[in-house]
Formats: C-alpha cells, sequence, structure tokens
C-alpha cells in the first residue's frame, strides 16, 4: 500500500482525496453476478460534492432571512431569537473548541494505512484553519479583522454618558473591540458589523465536511450500496460520526437562527464571504488541483 507521499506525487492529474482502504471495499476485479460498485466513488467525485455541499450555507442565509421579513413567526420573539440561549452560550460562543473536539474524534479514528502520517497532516490544515477564525474573530495585530471592518466603516463604542460613571464612559470611547466595548458597558454601533456567528458556523462547517467527507462517503458506501454488514456500520456510527454529524447538525441550525433573528442581509453575506476564504484557497482549490500543495498539506482521507 503506498503511503500519502507516494501517492500525492504520483497523482498529478487531479484531485484525489480519499485513498483507498486496508479493510473493506472489495478488490476491483468483481465478477459480474456483484450487484454493487467495486469502490466507494473517488476523491475527484468528493470534491464536486463538497462544492455542492458548501451551498447549504448561503441559501440557510437567503432563507433565514427572507423568513424574518415575510413570516409572522420570524418576526416574533422565540427562544432562539434571545441570546442567552443555551445553545448559543454553551456551543456557539465556544464553537471552535467544539469544532475542533469533533475533528480531533475524527483524527483519532482514522483507518488510513499510515495514519500518524495522516494525522499529522490533518493537524497543519486544522492549524491553517484555526489561523483563519483567530485572525477574523480575535486577533489581527490588534483587534480582529470583524472589528477592524467595523470601525474602519466609520463604526464605534458609543458610551452612554447619562448612565455610566464617567471612568467607564472613557473606557467605552477609547475602545476598539466589541468585546472591549461590551465590557466597558457602551454601545457598538454605526458601521458595518459582519456577523461572526455567519463567519464562524460557516466557516467550521466547511471545515468539519471537508475533513471528513471522505470517511462519510466511504461509510455511506459501505452500508448502502457496498456489501452490506449493519454491525461495523453502526460502529462507525457511533464511535466516529455521531460527533461531527450533531456538530454539523447544530452549526446549521444556529446559522439559521442567526439568519431570522440577527444581523443585517450585508452583515450576514459578509460574514458567509469570508468564510469561503481560506476553505476555498486550501480544498476547494489547492488540494484538489495543485499536487504541490498535495505534498505540503496532504489530503482529507478516510
Ligand atoms: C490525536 C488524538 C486526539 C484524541 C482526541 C479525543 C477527543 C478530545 C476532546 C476534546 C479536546 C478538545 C481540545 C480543543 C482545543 C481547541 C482550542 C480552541 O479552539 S479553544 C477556543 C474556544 N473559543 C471559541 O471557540 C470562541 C468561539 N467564538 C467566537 O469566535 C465568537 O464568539 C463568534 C465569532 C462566534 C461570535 O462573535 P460575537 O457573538 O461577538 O459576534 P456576532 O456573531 O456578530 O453576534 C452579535 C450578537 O448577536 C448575537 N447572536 C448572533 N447570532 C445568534 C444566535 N444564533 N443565537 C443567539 N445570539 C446570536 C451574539 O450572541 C452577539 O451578542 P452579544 O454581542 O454577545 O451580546
Amino acid at each position: 500500500m503506498s503511503s500519502d507521499k507516494d501517492r500525492d506525487s504520483a497523482s498529478s492529474s487531479g484531485p484525489e482525496i480519499a485513498t483507498p482502504t486496508t479493510s473493506g471495499p472489495p478488490s476491483p476485479q468483481l465478477t459480474a453476478s456483484q450487484q454493487y460498485p467495486a469502490a466507494p466513488p473517488s476523491g475527484e467525485n468528493h470534491h464536486h460534492i463538497l462544492i455542492l455541499l458548501s451551498l447549504i450555507y448561503p441559501a440557510t442565509i437567503v432563507l433565514g432571512s427572507l423568513f424574518s421579513i415575510i413570516s409572522p413567526i420570524g418576526q416574533s420573539a422565540s427562544y432562539f431569537s434571545r441570546k442567552n440561549n443555551i445553545f448559543n452560550v454553551l456551543f456557539v460562543k465556544i464553537g471552535w473548541f467544539w469544532t475542533t473536539a469533533a475533528f480531533l474524534v475524527h483524527i483519532a479514528n482514522l483507518r488510513h494505512p499510515n495514519a500518524t502520517h495522516a494525522r499529522s497532516k490533518a493537524l497543519i490544515r486544522w492549524g491553517l484553519a484555526t489561523l483563519a477564525w483567530i485572525l477574523v474573530t480575535q486577533w489581527f495585530f490588534g483587534p480582529p479583522l470583524m472589528d477592524r471592518t467595523f470601525t474602519g466603516t466609520g463604526g464605534a463604542c458609543r458610551p452612554n454618558y447619562a448612565v455610566q460613571p464617567s471612568s467607564l464612559a472613557i473606557k467605552a470611547e477609547r475602545a476598539s473591540t466589541s468585546a472591549a466595548c461590551k465590557g466597558a458597558g457602551g454601545k457598538w454601533d454605526g458601521g458595518h458589523d459582519l456577523s461572526g456567528h455567519a463567519f464562524m458556523l460557516t466557516h467550521a462547517s466547511l471545515f468539519l465536511w471537508a475533513e471528513t467527507l471522505p470517511r462519510l462517503v466511504d461509510s455511506m458506501w459501505r452500508g448502502t450500496i457496498g456489501p452490506r454488514n449493519i454491525s461495523p456500520l453502526m460502529a462507525e456510527w457511533f464511535g466516529v460520526h455521531w460527533f461531527v454529524w450533531g456538530i454539523l447538525g447544530l452549526w446549521w441550525w444556529m446559522l439559521l437562527m442567526t439568519s431570522v433573528y440577527f444581523h443585517t442581509w450585508p452583515e450576514k453575506v459578509s460574514g458567509w464571504l469570508v468564510a469561503l476564504f481560506e476553505w476555498g484557497i486550501l480544498y476547494a482549490y489547492m488540494i484538489p488541483l495543485n499536487p504541490q500543495a498535495r505534498q505540503w498539506f496532504g489530503t482529507p482521507t478516510v
């Protein structure tokens, strides 16, 4: 069985995301009497599936925003319109932690023949995704990009002199991040407030899809098209997929709620667009199309 490195240098002609597995898929020399395809879909198909899946997120933003405009339910307050709802506080507000945990469970269970090498490359890709998340939401040589966008488009922290003690009001006036402004009791007001939720939920979901898709497709192939055997499939589901699917499902729902209850159209769209950046360069362009990039960053695998 060839290693990731061998495979990467050999495959210069097109996308190759998944690798063959050591156990499971039947050999290509199947007799005509066998009713299922000889192997799970190839890496090239994964690339196309991934691009299609990425359309879920703009569609969700459009759907939620339209719903908030035309439906009375969308306009009325609900549990999910509260900032302190439990899913927001316990999950989205520390969303990169949960995304990382689901990703770690996935890579801990890789069945790639050279899993150590595959894991180290996967951790490099996680590092790039983490860096993108940090630059946009936490720190960009000072305030993060989302706060710089806000102040760069005329926004500022407005103190409320009427109710705030003057020391806090001065602190608010000087705040250059939304967190500092909130901490000083000011109002983050007036600029383009790129939706951090739209960014993070889309960015994290696209990362998880890209990393886990080969394994998900492989498991589905085994369960529905390939040789049917329910117990390994159950082990797959309870051992690996439940966490990733749970997080993907919750991120989708919270993006829908953000689209219904929070932010303006342009703020949600800019959050989504910024989320495409790192994912688009790495997973939609470099890994499928550039053999050199595959050497450096590896390819998501089963
Ligand atoms: C090799 C083998 C391994 C084996 C392994 C086995 C398993 C091991 C298991 C486990 C180990 C795990 C190890 C992990 C290590 C990881 C390291 C880390 O990553 S630690 C980082 C954690 N920190 C985060 O994750 C922060 C994430 N949060 C953020 O970045 C921000 O909060 C962000 C961008 C999501 C949101 O920022 P905004 O809330 O300030 O801004 P806006 O989205 O524009 O929202 C404006 C307002 O609208 C509300 N809003 C918007 N949408 C809402 C919604 N849907 N629901 C409620 N409110 C909403 C918001 O709550 C906000 O309100 P308001 O300003 O707070 O008052």
